[in-house]
């Protein structure tokens, strides 16, 4: 685990010291838009056009947020126009890598082996840390983005000419409620679970493990009423939940210690977890091996013999109940 400074890979752990025990993620830098004619992105980025074949997403399979920007590829019909790099499970010493016989699918675009290398062929002189999931660029030759949160934009939108899709996970009447999940769901379940699990102080771990089980329990009392975060439709805000959701009974309940309850234990958080697992889009999505080996072997703090347990035995495949509520999938955008 590192991060490059000045271009050069310096191997160092989250400085949990410098702030009072607290886990701090640093945000995205590489922050370029994609739209159909390169126009600037909806808050002005400076942009680059969709095009066929053009872009790569690299992404590791055990991460939650390279798992956002997966599964907004598939339901948006990327996976023809777009190709996908994944990881070894294992970020060690040297970061992410594409170490075949780790179970990497390497990298045919560039033939790099370690993943800092896609930032330092970006910018030879880049400072900040290495992460997943990235857009390559191959026309260019640089990445455009690496903030999974953009991603799911940029795919919800921009090659819609391209592939004929016009799903929107992101339509213009449901954003304000979307934005407000967003916000409480990042900040409380995503990240919570790793400002608790990364705390070095025990008042730290237990604020954000309390704060996670509180929004967990608003969610549940949601969720039993709406079929989705938003309502009837299922949204961005219902991709960003599950990633979280999926890995919690098998790694965040025992490896970060957020153990006051599991998702099982939650009638209408599980049976949700259960209908979005069960959509084959998401369902192809997912892989639990690659998630276990991931927490379990990469993070020496908290795990030094890297023993990755056998359970918990959960299936997902089993039924679910969610056809109580009233639902209509995923909104259309209509074109003329
Ligand atoms: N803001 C980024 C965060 C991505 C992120 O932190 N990914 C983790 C893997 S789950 C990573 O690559 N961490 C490497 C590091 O922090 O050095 C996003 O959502 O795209």
């Amino acid at each position: 685990m590192g991060l490059l400074v000045e271009g050069q890979w310096v191997d160092r752990w989250y400085d949990t010291k410098g702030n009072n025990g607290e886990f701090v993620r640093e945000s995205a830098k590489l922050r370029d838009w994609v739209t159909p004619d390169g126009d600037p992105g909806p808050e002005g980025q400076k942009s680059v056009s969709a095009g066929s074949n053009r872009f790569h997403l690299y992404v590791s399979l055990a991460c939650p947020w390279a798992h956002r920007a997966l599964i907004m590829r598939r339901l948006k019909g990327l996976s023809e126009l777009m190709g996908v790099s994944i990881t070894s499970p294992y970020m060690l010493d040297e970061g992410w890598t594409y170490e075949l016989d780790e179970g990497s699918s390497g990298d045919p675009v560039n033939g790099v082996r370690r993943h800092y290398q896609l930032y330092t062929l970006t910018d030879p002189h880049y400072t900040g840390r290495v992460t997943v999931p990235v857009l390559w660029d191959k026309k260019i030759s640089r990445i455009v983005n690496n903030e999974s949160s953009d991603l799911m934009r940029i795919f919800n939108t921009a090659f819609d000419e391209l592939t004929g899709n016009h799903l929107d996970l992101y339509p213009v009447p449901l954003r304000d409620e979307i934005d407000r999940l967003n916000a409480e769901v990042y900040d409380r379940v995503n990240n919570g679970v790793y400002k608790a699990g990364f705390a070095t102080d025990q008042k730290v771990y237990e604020t954000h493990v309390t704060a996670l089980f509180e929004t967990l329990d608003r969610l549940e009392g949601l969720l039993d009423e709406r079929r989705y975060l938003a309502g009837e439709y299922l949204t961005e805000a219902d991709i960003r939940l599950f990633t979280t959701l999926v890995r919690f009974d098998s790694v965040y309940y025992s490896h970060f210690k957020c153990n006051l309850r599991r998702i099982e234990d939650y009638p209408a958080l599980s049976n949700y977890l259960r209908e979005l697992y069960q959509w084959p889009e998401i369902a192809e999505t997912v892989n639990m091996a690659h998630i276990k080996r991931h927490y379990y072997g990469s993070h020496p703090g908290i795990n030094p013999n890297a023993i990755v347990p056998l359970g918990p035995e959960l299936d997902l495949d089993r039924p679910h109940d969610r056809e109580r509520l009233p639902g209509k999938g995923i909104w259309q955008s209509h074109h003329d």
